[in-house]
This record gives structure tokens, C-alpha cells and sequence, in this order.
């Protein structure tokens, strides 16, 4: 690890912090991490981006209050929200393995981040299913819809357009 590596890695994870802590409360709350994850991604790469993205996901889980409302600690990934933290690895880790065909060209970043995006979501919502089930609380697959993907795929898809657009003036400077 070089001192190059300790200064992106510390600034995606300070990034993902403050992009976690910026939150609007819902029963998932509107937060601006798909943003940073995708930033993240775009400027370092598949590898390192992922690698940056589980230190923030194993700080977060070894109890820094980074993730979302100041949360942290091992019982937020079995909350509501736990699968979205678990579907931010996943999408990394799609984007990393589909680096060959974006990394080179950019137009097909969105492309691919909407498949990422969507695996993340795929996470958040049966997680929450699950979560919910063991607590006897049962939500129909729709209604998990609803209240886990319906309210923030154009904010999402927004973010990302925005995560490309800035990555694309930065990365000249990384
Ligand atoms: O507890 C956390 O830190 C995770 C919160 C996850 C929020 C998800 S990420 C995808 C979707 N878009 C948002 O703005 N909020 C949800």
C-alpha cells in the first residue's frame, strides 16, 4: 500500500461518511451513498473502489457511526437497512467485474451502474423482507417495493449521472 492508496482510500471513506450522514428519514431513508459509491468506482476502479467500499462497510460494522443517522455497530446489518449494505459490495464488485467494458469507455458506465444499481436494491429489498419476517411483521413483495426501490430510483439514477459527471472532470487530476 502506497501513500497514494491511503489518501483515496481515506477520502472515499470520509466521502461515503458524509454522503451517509446527509439523509432525509423514511422507513429507508433517502441518503446520497450511491452517489459516493459510484464516484468512488469511477475514479479509482473496480478494484480499489471495492476495496475503499469494504473498509467504509467493516468501519461502519466495527461500530464508527458512519453509516446512515449516525448509525453503526454488527445489529445494523440486521436492520432494515442492512441489505443495502450488503448490496453497495455487490454492485462494486459487478462494477469491478465489468470494468473491461466500461472502464474505457464512459458512456457505458450508466449503463452498467443501472445493473448495479439494481442488484443493490435486490439486496435491500429481500433483506428487508427477511428482516421483517423474523420479526413477524410480513409485508407483501410489493409493498417491500414500495417502501425499498419505487421512491428512489430517479434520485438514484440522478446521483449517478452526477457521480459521472464529476468523476469525468476529476479523474484528469488522479
Ligand atoms: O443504513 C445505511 O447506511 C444504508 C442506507 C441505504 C439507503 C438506500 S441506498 C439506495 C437507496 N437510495 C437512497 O437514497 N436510499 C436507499
Amino acid at each position: 500500500m502506497n501513500l497514494k492508496s491511503i489518501c483515496t482510500g481515506s477520502f472515499s471513506i470520509a466521502l461515503l461518511t458524509i454522503c451517509s450522514w446527509i439523509t432525509i428519514p423514511f422507513t429507508i431513508p433517502f441518503t446520497l451513498q450511491t452517489f459516493a459509491i459510484y464516484l468512488i468506482i469511477f475514479l479509482f476502479g473496480g478494484k480499489k473502489g471495492t476495496i475503499y467500499i469494504s473498509c467504509y462497510i467493516l468501519g461502519g460494522i466495527g461500530g464508527f457511526p458512519i453509516f446512515s443517522n449516525f448509525q453503526g455497530g454488527f445489529p445494523v446489518l440486521f436492520g432494515a437497512t442492512g441489505g443495502y449494505l450488503l448490496g453497495f459490495l455487490a454492485s462494486s464488485i459487478f462494477l469491478w467485474s465489468t470494468e473491461n467494458f466500461w472502464s474505457n469507455r464512459p458512456q457505458h458506465f450508466f449503463g452498467i451502474s443501472i445493473l448495479s444499481l439494481f442488484l443493490c436494491y435486490s439486496f435491500g429489498t429481500f433483506w428487508f423482507l427477511w428482516i421483517n419476517m423474523q420479526n413477524h411483521i410480513s409485508f407483501s413483495f410489493f409493498q417491500a417495493l414500495e417502501l425499498c426501490v419505487f421512491p428512489f430510483v430517479i434520485l438514484d439514477l440522478l446521483k449517478i449521472k452526477f457521480a459521472a459527471h464529476i468523476g469525468k472532470q476529476l479523474k484528469p487530476f488522479i
